[in-house]
Formats: structure tokens, C-alpha cells, sequence
């Protein structure tokens, strides 16, 4: 079995752990069971880097659902060609853990309705701690998410035309673990009040009028508290938005997501990859099978530049 599974960008701003977008840009992974042990082979982004075996994510997000599903196989290998840089804000640990839940579901007889979308959502929502990457790299799209018992819940929503995402991504990482760390417990109710009004904002202007971007994506809950331990990041989003431009940090960051085309010529500087990408609408796909040669060509699948 192998899935394709889409980068993701949460957040967008105001929508702190509920809003996220799905990006065409693309992991593929392959898993069978094998009669014993568990193997990971890592082509592309941390190739080298992460574990070979259990400790591997995408394994462990396996394992996690062959639980719920009460059949652990005696192993399993899993091949990923990972394109998502890692630990940037492009949701690779959310594409992992998608990618995990999916294959370990279709490699179950009847994995996919014991476990069905809903459930699986909420599995993945959980692994992760919040739900609004993961929701958009099962579903795809403009996805608004939220927990109320028994776990995650989603619905996905179509862009406007106008919506061209562009991703300028830095050399450093970030841990989302350490940006989390830097958040406050509580926030001044101004703040929280003008954030709430802006996201509500953002889902109008995101389906219907993008004109409105730039006021939606105002945001008072986590930006400012981690610019400090960014300050590339929060200055280029500064940049472009004083040019026009709805320009956020991506998810816990430091890759900044503009959501309308940056001015002709606009330079983030030096230190920066920048690229266009598609919207995926599909979320997470499955299909029989290994990686054909296409899957397994570490550069291409969905970058526009
Ligand atoms: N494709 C992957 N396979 C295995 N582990 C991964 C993968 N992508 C991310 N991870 C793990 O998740 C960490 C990054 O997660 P996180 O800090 O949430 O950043 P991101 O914004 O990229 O999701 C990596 O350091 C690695 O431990
Ligand atoms: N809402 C989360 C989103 C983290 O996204 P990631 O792509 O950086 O993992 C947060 O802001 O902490």
C-alpha cells in the first residue's frame, strides 16, 4: 500500500489550532507487513537524520493504529520520500503522522471502515496534540477544526481562485514543541476578542473575497510572543505586509505563507528558498501498491518554483 500525503500550513494568522490549509507539496510512503521487525527507509528531507526502525513516526503512528484496530502485524517496512522540509512549519510531523494512520489502515482487512474517517481523524489529532494540520492533510483544502468529546472534528472548505499560496522557507529549523513553550497561558481579552473577529474574517475572505486577506490575517494570540525566537521570520512577515501582501507565519514557523502573490521582484533576501504551490483539494490519497519511479523522485511532485 502507499499514500501521498500533502504539506500543510496551519493557523493562516488568526486560527490558531483550528485553521489550516492543504499545500501541494507532497510525501510519499509505502508500507507492507513483513514476518518480523520494523524497517523505515527516508529518501529526501531528513534522510540520514531519523530513525530506521520504531522509533520512526510514521511507525509509530502505525503501531498506534494497528492498536485501535487490534491487529498488530509481526512487522512492517516502510519506505517515505519525504519533500516536506522538516520542523519548519509546513506540517511534516502531522504529513508523517497521516501518512501512518492511512497505510496502517489499509493494510488491515477491512482497516478503513473498523477505523472509518472520523475515527481516524481523532487518532492522528491526538498523536499530533492539535488538530489543524493534520485535519487539512486528511481532507485537504481550507479546513476549520476543533475538539469536543470524543476528540478532533473538521470540515474542509473550498478556496477562492484568487488564494496563491507562496512559502519562503528558511535554512534554520524550529521545533513546534519550543514555539509552543513560548506562548503565554493567558492573553489580554482585547486580544483575544480581535483574533476571534479576524478568523471569522478569514474563513469569509479565504471561499469568498480575498480582497479581505490582509485585514483577516491579523493575529494577537501566538505571532507576537514567538517573533523573539524568529526574528527573520517576523520580519519578513512585516515586510510584506507593509507591501500589501497577507503574509503569516506558518504554523509554529519560521517559514513565512503569503497568501497573494508577493510585488513583482519582491525579494525575501538571502537565506530563503521561495515557492509557489498548488492548493491540494484531495488530502491524504491511498492507492495499492510500492512507489513507482514518479513517487520516488525526491524533487518533483507539486512545486511550482
Ligand atoms: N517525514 C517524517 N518522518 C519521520 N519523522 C518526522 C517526519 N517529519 C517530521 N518528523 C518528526 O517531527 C519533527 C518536526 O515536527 P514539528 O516540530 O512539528 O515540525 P513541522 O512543522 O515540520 O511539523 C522532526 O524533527 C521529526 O522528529
Ligand atoms: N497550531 C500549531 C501549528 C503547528 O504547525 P507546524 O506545521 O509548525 O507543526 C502551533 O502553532 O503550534
Amino acid at each position: 500500500m502507499r499514500v501521498r500525503v500533502p504539506a500543510t500550513s496551519a493557523n493562516l494568522g488568526p486560527g490558531f489550532d483550528a485553521l489550516g490549509l492543504a499545500l501541494g507539496l507532497y510525501d510519499d510512503v509505502a508500507g507492507e507487513v513483513v514476518p518480523d521487525g520494523v524497517r523505515v527507509t527516508v529518501t529526501g528531507q531528513g534522510a540520514g537524520e531519523l530513525p530506521d526502525d520504531e522509533r520512526h513516526l510514521v511507525a509509530r503512528a502505525m503501531r498506534a493504529t494497528f492498536e485501535a484496530l487490534g491487529a498488530q502485524p509481526p512487522g512492517f517496512a516502510v519506505e517515505c520520500v519525504n519533500r516536506i522540509p522538516q520542523a519548519r512549519g509546513l506540517g511534516s510531523s502531522s504529513a508523517a503522522i497521516v501518512a501512518g494512520v492511512q497505510l496502517a489502515r489499509a493494510l488491515v482487512a477491512d482497516g478503513a471502515t473498523r477505523l472509518d474517517d472520523a475515527a481516524a481523524l481523532r487518532l492522528a489529532a491526538e498523536i499530533e496534540g492539535h488538530p489543524d494540520n493534520v485535519a487539512p492533510c486528511l481532507l485537504g483544502g481550507f479546513t476549520v477544526a476543533w475538539t469536543e468529546p470524543p476528540g478532533a472534528r473538521a470540515v474542509s472548505l473550498t478556496v477562492a481562485e484568487a488564494v496563491r499560496p507562496t512559502v519562503f522557507v528558511p535554512e534554520q529549523r524550529g521545533l513546534t514543541s519550543a514555539a509552543r513553550a513560548a506562548l503565554p497561558a493567558t492573553v489580554p481579552h482585547g486580544d483575544a476578542a480581535l483574533t476571534a473577529g479576524r478568523a471569522a474574517l478569514l474563513v469569509h475572505a479565504l471561499t469568498a473575497e480575498p480582497a479581505l486577506l490582509l485585514p483577516a490575517t491579523v493575529d494577537r494570540l501566538h505571532q507576537g510572543y514567538r517573533a523573539a525566537g524568529m526574528p527573520e521570520t517576523a520580519a519578513l512577515v512585516d515586510a510584506l505586509r507593509a507591501a500589501g501582501v497577507a503574509a503569516v507565519v506558518s504554523g509554529a514557523g519560521p517559514t513565512v505563507l503569503a497568501l497573494t502573490e508577493p510585488p513583482e521582484g519582491f525579494s525575501p533576501g538571502t537565506g530563503w528558498q521561495t515557492w509557489r504551490l498548488g492548493i491540494d483539494v484531495h488530502g491524504a490519497r491511498v492507492a495499492r501498491g510500492r512507489l513507482g519511479h514518479a513517487e520516488r523522485d525526491p524533487v518533483a511532485a507539486g512545486r511550482k518554483s
